[in-house]
């Protein structure tokens, strides 16, 4: 709960429990244990043991779905980012997204 709190302390944050991705543009950021303001992958010896294979496949999955897809909401329905309390951040209401091939070739999709 330490982590939760210090991730939402506002002393710290702008804002934040707002959903603000851009936030992290601005400047680099060191998730590698060293800033005790920020540590998405905890620190010290029990430190995440695959942050660089997570450094390149949330890169590489997202961009692909995002290069191969476009994506829109169910009809009717509106995205609610509010999460649920816990250890481990959950959407309150599960994600339904539907993608739509956007590739010229469908042998890309194969
Ligand atoms: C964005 C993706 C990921 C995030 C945010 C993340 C975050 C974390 C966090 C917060 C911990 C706990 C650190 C602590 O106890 O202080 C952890 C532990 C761990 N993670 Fe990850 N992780 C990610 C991806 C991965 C991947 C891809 C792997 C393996 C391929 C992995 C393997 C592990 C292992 C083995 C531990 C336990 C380390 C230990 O207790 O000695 N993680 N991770």
């Amino acid at each position: 709960m330490r982590t939760w709190a210090i991730h939402r302390d506002p002393s710290i944050w702008e804002n934040p429990l707002e959903f603000d991705p851009e936030r992290f543009l601005n400047s680099k950021w060191d998730y590698s244990g060293n800033d005790f303001n920020y540590f998405p992958f905890g620190f010290s010896r029990r430190i995440c043991a695959g942050i660089a294979m997570a450094e390149r496949m949330v890169m590489h999955s997202l961009a692909t779905l995002v290069h191969s897809f476009d994506w829109k909401m169910p009809q009717g329905q509106k995205l609610d980012l509010s999460e649920k309390f816990g250890v481990v951040l959950k959407k309150k209401l599960p994600l339904v997204a539907i993608p739509t091939p956007r590739l010229s070739d469908p042998a890309l999709y194969e």
